[in-house]
């Protein structure tokens, strides 16, 4: 029997026209294993609705056209309604953390492929004040950075890049209370991750040892470094050695308690928003399917 699948188009994803999607689903995907709708998102929080209804319809599965904030918000969808309904992703973001962790190809054609193999594998996901989150979420300049760039209206690499720089100089570090699976622990740090998955995207590894099917999430504390090493700690991050830095501080965890002093921004799949003063970060385990290329 021929599974239902929706593609959900995030039109503004990645700063990339998607004008050419629709004919390469068209004509890449394997109409004997799928029959197939596609839909636009026109809003923040648009694709988790049109999600949540295509599964509640009975869709097999709903592919994500866009980056990990369309990732977040679809899946959101999904498990909001049946934890067996199946995540595509077409890679199309800035970043694209999760496809990138899960070897999906960033090309369309083969991306549209993976589906077409039909190979599932099952993902711990995760909550951040009961927010769900599937890639990296994460408080300190990570999240000041998505805050900042959510008002930017031009997307992409070079635009992030820009702001990271721009920020750099002016970006204290904070002081926080952990609890992290119970034990208790006080840190300065630049930035705190919680990294389901190796990569913020890009190929920029904070967590290079994390496995996203082992139920735990890796707490990546970065400590505040001097302005000159930064360009080692970018090296450390593109070639998969952050663990190794001294700045770099690495604890697996299913549950972590985070108290600041002030509120703030936090991100989940890179989308800034602002939070009081306490976090609570939880992990789920092996809970939603995802189709992955085959081995
Ligand atoms: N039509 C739309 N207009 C404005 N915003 C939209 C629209 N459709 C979806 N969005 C929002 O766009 C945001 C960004 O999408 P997404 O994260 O996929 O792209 P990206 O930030 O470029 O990629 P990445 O997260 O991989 O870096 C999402 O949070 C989503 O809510």
């Amino acid at each position: 029997m021929r599974k239902n699948i929706l593609f959900v188009i995030n039109p503004i994803s990645g700063g990339k026209s998607k004008k050419r999607v629709e004919q390469l689903i068209i004509d890449n995907l394997d109409h004997e294993k799928y029959e197939y709708e596609m839909a636009y998102s026109n809003a923040v929080d648009h694709a988790r609705k049109l999600s949540r209804s295509a599964v509640h319809l009975g869709f097999d599965t709903v592919a994500a056209v866009g980056g990990d904030g369309t990732v977040n918000e679809v899946a959101k969808g999904i498990m909001s309604i049946n934890a067996n309904a199946e995540l595509g992703i077409i890679p199309f973001g800035s970043g694209n953390g999760l496809a990138r962790h899960l070897r999906i190809p960033m090309d369309v054609k083969k991306a549209i492929d993976v589906l077409n193999q039909n190979t599932v594998k099952v993902i711990d996901t995760a909550t951040l004040n009961g927010e769900p989150f599937f890639n990296m979420a994460g408080v300190g300049f990570d999240a000041h950075i998505s805050a900042m760039f959510a008002h930017n209206k031009k997307r992409g690499l070079s635009g992030y890049v820009k702001s990271v720089f721009r920020e750099l100089n002016n970006y204290n570090s904070d002081d926080y209370e952990l609890t992290v699976d119970g034990k208790s622990m006080s840190k300065k740090a630049f930035m705190i991750s919680f990294a389901n998955s190796t990569q913020f995207g890009n190929n920029a590894h904070i967590a290079p040892l994390a496995d996203i099917s082992d139920g735990l999430l890796d707490v990546a504390i970065v400590k505040p470094f001097p302005f000159y090493q930064f360009p080692m700690l970018a090296w450390r991050l593109m070639s998969g050695t952050a663990h190794r830095s001294a700045f770099v501080e690495v604890i697996k965890a299913k549950e972590i308690k985070v108290i600041r002093k002030e509120n703030g921004a936090v991100h989940l799949d890179g989308e800034p928003k602002m939070l009081n003063g306490q976090i609570d970060i939880k992990i789920r385990p092996l809970s939603l399917k995802v189709l992955v290329p085959s081995l």
